[in-house]
């Protein structure tokens, strides 16, 4: 399969305008933004980039007309004075997200439909040369991230996953990384990681389909269903929908919060862009828990299982290194070690430092101006997330895998194979 090199990848990546180097916050010198799907995790995005003077949002999409019309008013509420004085021209509130692909002059894209529906507007978003931010986990299953990777490799676009844990978090998993990575826990041999369960399928009843929802157009490439207010929430709804748990859409809490955990355990281990030798469920056919990936490196990687302490209590984070001379447990609230002694002695001007960045919003947009690779790019998103299909797998098939993971492809078992990707719905096969 095609691969840029970085260096290729640098060199031949556009510019997103020639305006925008003139100066950030120039009205005609704004990078340009149009948002696709705007439910709890996108208004939080466009808050966020509403607050950013180097950017200009331009459009906003839904499939539900209340969350439209939300998006749209949160925006022209933040420009008002921009509105009256003429200097902004408007924000195109769409249902289509081809729609948003077309406005013209847009220059990048923010996805955060639910996981189902990131692959397609991505691609079909690379292939217009808009630059992109895409939710994690970066895709539903394995072989539309592998396309999507090489879509936006062959369109050399900007391309930023939503695994902000590499940025913010009070920098906590950065800083795990650096410890990891300067042997401060002696040689690395276990990575536990607390996540939830993997996906089941989908087995919610039809409830009344409300006005001004295009269920059709929210399935989009999954298989038919009746509506359900779980999946697709009625108005404008507040928390995260639990279509999460269910694998037509997405791959569980394994997915959900493990394209976060289990991508900073890939960094962690240096294998952004790599993956497991082997996949190997636990032995009790109902467990949820307890999977393991082995690395070519000899570590192994647990799901959700973790040692215990002297006191009986469970040695537990969301991520958590063993080493041959202690043990680190990061998570979004904090990081400790074992012996505490581990993190006492800072990381030095002589040691291995993770990339620099400590706003993911802010690396990509800076990376679209500098045609730099940002933080977290398309491949290492998509490895990620595919350590999250290969658990779904492993605990959906019940027995041991062995995975190639430069081909991507299980070795010698076409049935595991089967499982790496799924035909979408023939009048929602856009790419
Ligand atoms: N990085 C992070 O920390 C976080 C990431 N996420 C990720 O963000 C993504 C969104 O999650 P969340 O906000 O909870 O999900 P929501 O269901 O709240 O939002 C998704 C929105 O996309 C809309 N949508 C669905 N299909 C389309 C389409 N074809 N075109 C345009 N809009 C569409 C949905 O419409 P409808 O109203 O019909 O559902 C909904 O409004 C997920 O991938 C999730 O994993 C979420 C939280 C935190
Ligand atoms: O970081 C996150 C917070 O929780 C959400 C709901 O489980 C996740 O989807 C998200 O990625």
């Amino acid at each position: 399969m095609p691969r840029l090199s970085r260096r290729s990848f640098l060199a031949a990546a556009p510019l997103v305008t020639t305006a925008a180097l003139r100066g950030q916050d120039a009205p005609s010198n704004k990078i340009t933004l149009g948002f696709i799907g705007v439910g709890t995790m996108g208004r939080g995005h466009l808050g966020g980039f509403l607050g950013r003077r180097e950017v200009e949002v331009v459009a906003v999409c839904d499939v539900v007309k209340e969350r439209r019309d939300s998006a749209r008013t949160m925006v022209e509420t933040r420009y008002a004075d921009r509105l009256k004085s003429g200097q902004y021209r408007g924000v195109r509130a769409v249902a289509d997200f081809r729609e948003v692909l077309a406005t013209p002059g847009l220059d990048a894209v923010v996805i955060a439909t639910p996981d189902h529906w990131h692959a397609m507007p991505a691609i079909l978003a690379a292939r217009a040369g808009k630059h992109i931010y895409c939710e994690k986990p970066l895709t539903q299953n394995l072989a539309e991230g592998r396309q999507l990777v090489d879509e936006i490799a062959k369109a050399k676009v900007i391309f930023q996953t939503g695994s902000q844990q590499r940025t913010e978090f009070g920098g906590h998993f950065r800083k795990a990384v650096e410890y990891v990575w300067n042997g401060r826990i002696g040689k690395l041999h276990t990575v536990r990681i607390g996540v939830g369960e993997p996906a089941v399928p989908c087995n919610l009843p039809e409830e009344q389909k409300p006005e001004g929802t295009d269920w059709d157009a929210w399935l989009g490439p999954a298989p038919e269903r009746p509506y359900n207010s779980v999946l697709c929430p009625r108005g404008v709804h507040q928390g995260f929908p639990a279509w999460r748990r269910y694998q037509e859409y997405a791959g569980g809490q394994l997915a959900d919060m493990g394209a976060h955990h289990f991508d900073i355990a890939q960094w962690a281990m240096r294998m952004d862009g790599a993956g497991p030798l082997e996949v190997i469920p636990p032995e009790n056919p109902r467990a949820v828990r307890g999977l393991r990936f082995v690395y070519p490196n000899g570590v192994t990687m647990i799901h959700n299982e973790f040692a215990r302490g002297a006191d009986g209590m469970e040695i537990k984070a969301d991520c958590v290194f063993e080493g041959s001379d202690g043990t680190i447990l990061v998570g979004r609230g904090g990081i400790s070690s074992r012996p505490g002694t581990v993190l006492e002695r800072p990381i030095g001007a002589d040691d291995r430092k993770v990339y620099a960045a400590t706003s993911h919003h802010g690396n990509w947009l800076e990376c679209i101006r500098a045609k730099k690779e940002t933080i977290c790019p398309a491949e290492v998103g998509h490895r990620s997330a595919s350590i999250c299909h290969l658990g779904n797998i492993g605990y959906r098939l019940n027995r041991k895998l062995t995975w190639d993971a430069k081909a991507e492809r299980f070795v010698n078992d076409a049935a595991a194979n089967r499982e790496l990707s799924r035909e979408p719905r023939a009048k929602w096969k856009l790419v």
